[in-house]
Order: structure tokens, then C-alpha cells, then sequence
């Protein structure tokens, strides 16, 4: 497969990235024609150019990495009180059928000297979102990223989301809601500290 980097304007961001998207494109003009439609007509002329940008910057996740996300951010820092950033939105596709799913995810840590830029968390968490998941990975992939990163005492990790494939089409199920959760360190060890992060979320 051909891949080289190509810049994309998508959801009014600019992102350059490595990706096929000639070949994206028309394996979406071929995928409309299998579905029944007539990608000559005029809605849907410049539809398989959208959708090859739109996965590009759905799958973007594969293309980055934890060092260039990161960025340096950071900071040395004393004390070792639990720090909670919940909340945090974010949008997945999951890998059985590539339908998105999504929802918050809200993680705790209790740093050890090395505390990492607060919006920094958000971005560890679309660089793993942004790829075809299953929602334990999901957490589990955030948990180990942040230990990677930061080697705390102890990181939790709970995601919250709901699954198109189970809404739109299968059980058709609209208010299920799936909570999966990775604890690592101090917070597998201790239910105190693992108590103390789940209050935090109430
Ligand atoms: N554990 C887990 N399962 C998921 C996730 N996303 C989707 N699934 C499930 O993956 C399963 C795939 O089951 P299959 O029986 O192979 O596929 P299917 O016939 O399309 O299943 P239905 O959705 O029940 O119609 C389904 O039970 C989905 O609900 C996820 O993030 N985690
Ligand atoms: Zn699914």
C-alpha cells in the first residue's frame, strides 16, 4: 500500500498525516456502488473524498505517538495527593463493526516527583480513541500510557460510553451504558485509594 504524508483539513483542523487517501477514496466510491447508490449523482459526487479525509482523521490515533503527544510536558513536582481529571469526551469506532461509539473517560493518578500537563490527558485519550477499539482496551491502553509516562504510584482509568452497533442496529438496546476500567499501581493495590478515585467521580 502506498502511504505518504498528506495534509487534511478536517473538523476544522489542519493535520498532517500518512495515509493512503487516493485508495481510501476509491474503496468508498466502490463501497457506495455495493451498497446500491450511484456515486455519479450529484449529492454524492465528492462523497468518497469526504469519507477518505473523515477515516483519516478518525483512525489518525495509528499515526501518532505517546513521545510527540506528550510534547515534554512534564513537570517535577512534590506531594503525592490524588490528582482526577474526569470527563474527558471522546469519540471511537469499535473494531467489530467499525460503528463509532462513544462517551467520557475520567482518570486519576497519584504522582510519584513527575506530575504531565493537564490537557495532556485528553490527548492520550483521542491518540488511543481515534483507532478501531473495544472499550477495555481503551482503558487499559490510557492507564498503561500514563504509568509509561509518568511511572506514578498509581493510575485508574474508568470509561463510560455507548455503542452505535448495539443502538442503531443488532440488540437495539438505547439506554445500555458500558463502564470499563483499568487500575494499575497503587489503585489495584489499595481499595482505599481505588474508593477515594471512584468517589471522586459520583
Ligand atoms: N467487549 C466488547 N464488545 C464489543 C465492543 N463493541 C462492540 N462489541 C460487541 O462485539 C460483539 C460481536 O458479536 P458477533 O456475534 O460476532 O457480531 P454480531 O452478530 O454483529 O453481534 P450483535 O451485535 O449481537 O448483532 C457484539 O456482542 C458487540 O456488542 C466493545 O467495545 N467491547
Ligand atoms: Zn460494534
Amino acid at each position: 500500500m502506498e502511504r505518504r504524508m498528506v495534509e487534511i483539513e478536517e473538523t476544522g483542523l489542519s493535520f498532517v498525516t500518512e495515509v493512503d487517501l487516493e485508495r481510501l477514496q476509491a474503496l468508498s466510491e466502490e463501497w457506495l456502488r455495493l451498497i446500491g447508490e450511484d456515486p455519479e449523482r450529484e449529492g454524492l459526487k465528492k462523497t468518497p473524498e469526504r469519507v477518505a479525509k473523515a477515516w483519516a482523521f478518525l483512525t489518525r490515533g495509528y499515526r501518532q505517538s505517546l513521545e510527540e503527544i506528550v510534547n515534554g510536558a512534564i513537570f517535577q513536582a512534590e506531594g503525592s495527593e490524588m490528582v482526577v481529571v474526569k470527563g474527558i469526551e471522546f469519540y471511537s469506532l469499535c473494531e467489530h463493526h467499525m460503528l463509532p461509539f462513544f462517551g467520557q473517560v475520567h482518570i486519576g493518578y497519584i504522582p510519584n516527583q513527575k506530575i504531565l500537563g493537564l490537557s495532556k490527558f485528553a490527548r492520550i485519550v483521542d491518540m488511543f480513541a481515534r483507532r478501531l477499539q473495544v472499550q477495555e482496551r481503551l482503558a487499559v491502553q490510557i492507564a498503561e500510557a500514563i504509568q509509561e509516562v509518568l511511572e506514578p504510584q498509581g493510575v485508574g482509568v474508568v470509561v463510560e460510553g455507548v455503542h452505535l452497533c448495539m443502538m442503531m442496529r443488532g440488540v437495539e438496546k438505547q439506554h445500555s451504558r458500558t463502564v470499563t476500567s483499568a487500575m494499575l499501581g497503587v489503585f489495584r493495590e489499595s481499595a482505599k485509594t481505588r474508593e477515594e478515585f471512584l468517589d471522586h467521580l459520583k
